[in-house]
């Protein structure tokens, strides 16, 4: 006999309709994206192909625009101030896409600040790891062609946000590393989009006094190939060391390749810094902020490891902001170094220039 008093899976959290929008979105396939009774179908660019761009065009009588961040808006000299909306009556999806994302491609003909609701969508698109360009178009509330597609509340992106904070241990254990010896690997499973975070404590630190702690955003290229761009590879193997060195601390592994914009946006970013763009300006030109990284998981995963007070090992702010956001007392911050060299000399310059890192300009001049 079914226990009917039992609870039913009937009810979809705020997490779980944002989770499988993502999913949507990174298929190729539209959401609607509700505001009271508005409904504004939802494509990302990123991810359609011409034939869905075009049956969206004719589906929606060709009321369909673009949004554009604000930073892609700046790239295109458009004198915005925000996000903007670009009709796509007529446009193409190879011109859409050379709007969105193309290095030196024309301002659009006409376009107008976005609205909240078209603005809110990149959300999505941040999640999904899929550049922000969306394609919007707002429909009737008794359209039943998108009738198969997910629908989720603008309320939901906000009522999502205690899930990136929840994360559950999977397993700890121990490996045996190069020069380190043993370190304990934790891994951790939640957040939105469910992705499994790793803490690598090294020694035996004391959770009773403030923890060396090193927050490492993930870089495949630098710290798995060795790559000379960037100074990752080297701020992992020398964080490690002075975890070590400083008696025990731990390294928390962050699954944030590319700042948080994932491997494809950083691939196709370093194709405009081969072409001369620094770093920030070539996110820019993809639409992308400057830093799209968040510490919640980071919270979570010393929550998890009965840390609260912590020392950390980082030459950027961000980092120690988004911990006393979250709580965790920072008694003192560390520098961790890399080589400067010809190839990363321009990233550091950056760096410490636009993106407000504590660097020391002397050594980074003297290397060049
Ligand atoms: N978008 C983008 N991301 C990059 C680029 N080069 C490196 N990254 C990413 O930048 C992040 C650097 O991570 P970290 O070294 O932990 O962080 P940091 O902000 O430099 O701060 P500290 O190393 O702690 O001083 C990683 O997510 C890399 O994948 C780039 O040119 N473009
Ligand atoms: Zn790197």
């Amino acid at each position: 006999m079914p226990e009917t008093s039992a609870p039913g899976f009937q009810l979809a959290t705020h997490a779980m309709v944002v989770e499988r929008a993502v999913a949507e979105l990174r298929a190729g396939r539209p959401v609607v994206l509700t505001e009271g009774p508005r409904k504004l179908a939802v494509l990302a660019l990123d991810c359609a192909t011409p034939s869905v761009y075009d049956q969206l065009a004719v589906v929606t009588g060709k009321r369909h625009s673009l949004l554009l961040t604000a930073p892609r808006a700046e790239r295109l000299g458009l004198k915005a101030g925000g996000d903007v909306s670009v009709p796509l009556d007529g446009v193409s999806f190879a011109e859409a896409s050379a709007l969105a994302w193309t290095l030196g491609a024309d301002a659009p003909a006409s376009w107008q600040p976005a609205e909240p609701l078209m603005s809110a969508s990149t959300e999505l698109a941040r999640l999904a790891l899929l550049l922000p360009a969306m394609i919007c178009a707002d429909i009737s509330e008794d359209d039943s062609r998108f009738s198969a597609c997910l629908t989720l509340e603008r309320a939901s992106l906000s009522g999502a946000d205690m899930a990136r904070q929840t994360f559950e241990t999977v397993v700890r254990t121990p490996v045996p590393l190069k020069d380190l010896g043993n370190a304990d690997f934790v891994v951790f499973r939640g957040g939105l989009a469910q992705k499994d975070q790793v803490a690598i404590v090294v020694g035996k630190p004391d959770t009773s006094r403030p923890v060396p702690i090193r927050i490492h955003s993930s870089c495949l290229t630098g710290d798995l190939c060795g790559s000379l761009k960037c100074d990752c590879g080297d701020q992992l193997k020398n964080g490690l060391a002075l975890l070590k060195q400083a008696g025990g601390g731990v390294l928390l592994y962050l699954d944030q390749e590319g700042r948080g914009t994932g491997i494809g946006a950083k691939m196709r970013a370093y194709g405009y810094q081969h072409l001369g763009l620094d770093t920030i300006d070539a996110d820019a030109e993809l639409g992308l902020g400057s830093d799209h990284r968040r510490y919640e998981a980071a919270v979570a995963m010393l929550g998890l490891l009965g840390i609260a007070k912590v020392i950390v090992y980082t030459n950027n702010p961000a980092k120690i902001a988004g911990l006393r956001a979250g709580g965790i007392d920072v008694s003192a911050r560390n520098a961790v170094t890399g080589t400067v060299t010809k190839e990363n000399k321009h990233y550091l310059r950056t760096k410490l220039l636009r993106a407000g890192h504590i660097l020391d300009i002397e050594t980074l001049l003297a290397a060049e």
